[in-house]
């Protein structure tokens, strides 16, 4: 049996003006896997795909290995989901939420769910049309995380949060994959966020797959060369990724810095974040 908790082969969805093109990865039980790409890049139709929110075109999407709609509901009981805006009923409150979810998910736990509320400091009877946006978020999250969910789905779920309470959603997100069989797939322009978080990045540019990588294989090993046109030009090709040309010298995305800095001793070599590959992948031009 597969150990993959998600995955999603050749997904694709074409809306004219955009194209979702064959988008495949897998997400291994265990693992917390960072979703990262521009504006308009294909984050959120490929996680609406998965949730069968919108149709798919084409392309298989098996969650705990099986189909992601002809065993939804099952799927579903299963699945915790957490976007930017989450669309409770206005009129009710956090304990009515709750009574309501009971009814939903049959593995409901009350006790989790008022230690979330305590936790997030939410009023368990104030209604939600009184919430602020980030209490409407903490809400969804303590939801998704009091009905025994496997597989957390998180959209751009943590930019309405302050940083406190986005540094104990991230602990709790660690927490949740401990035990080995839990998963989360979070998209985030915090990138901040997914480097602390993250074990896996993948990476989606116009609606393409460009890369899918250990966070540890990027931050470990990747690196920039800042160096003059004379240092450029001997650059080894199939060790560079991709070079921005600034002024007065070229900066190179590099898969193995060490390599870099013992082959070029006479140019600048220094860690890459995630931010900045994507950039390069993005603005960079391919050598
Ligand atoms: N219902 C729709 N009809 C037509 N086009 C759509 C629809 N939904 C999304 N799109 C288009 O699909 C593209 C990808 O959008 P998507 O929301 O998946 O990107 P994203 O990576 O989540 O971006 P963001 O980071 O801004 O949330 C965009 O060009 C968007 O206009």
């Amino acid at each position: 049996m597969t150990n993959n908790i998600l995955e999603i082969h050749n997904l694709s969805k074409d809306y004219g003006d955009f194209v979702l093109d064959r988008v495949s990865f897998s997400l291994p039980r265990g693992v917390i896997m960072g979703l990262i790409g521009e504006n308009g890049a294909g984050k959120s139709t490929t996680i609406n795909c998965i949730l069968n929110e919108i149709q798919k075109d084409s392309g298989g999407i098996l969650i705990f290995g099986k189909d992601h709609i002809s065993d939804e509901i099952e799927i579903k009981s299963k699945l915790g989901v957490v976007f930017d805006e989450n669309h409770f009923p206005d009129i009710f409150t956090p304990m009515e939420i709750g009574k309501y979810m009971s009814g939903i998910y049959p593995g409901w736990e009350w006790v989790a769910y008022r230690q979330f509320l305590e936790k997030f400091e939410l009023p368990k009877d104030k209604k939600i049309k009184d919430f602020s946006k980030g209490m409407k978020v903490k809400l969804a999250f303590a939801v998704a995380l009091s009905h025994k969910a496997e597989l957390l789905i998180l959209d751009e779920a943590t930019s309405g949060l302050d940083p406190i309470i986005r540094d104990d959603v991230l602990d709790m997100l660690i927490d949740f994959v401990q035990d080995e069989s839990h998963s989360v797939l979070v998209s985030s322009h915090i990138i901040s966020d997914l480097e602390k978080v993250a074990d896996y990045i993948t990476f989606l540019h116009k609606g393409k797959v460009i890369f899918g990588h250990e966070k540890n294989d990027l931050v470990d090993n990747y690196g920039i060369v800042s160096c003059g046109a004379a240092i450029f030009d001997t650059l080894n090709k199939t060790e560079t990724i991709a070079y921005r040309k600034e002024d007065y010298q070229y900066k190179v995305l590099v898969k193995n810095r060490d390599k870099a800095a013992k082959n070029y001793p006479k140019a600048i070599v220094s860690p890459a974040t995630i931010e900045e590959i994507m950039l390069f992948y993005v603005k960079g031009e391919m050598q």
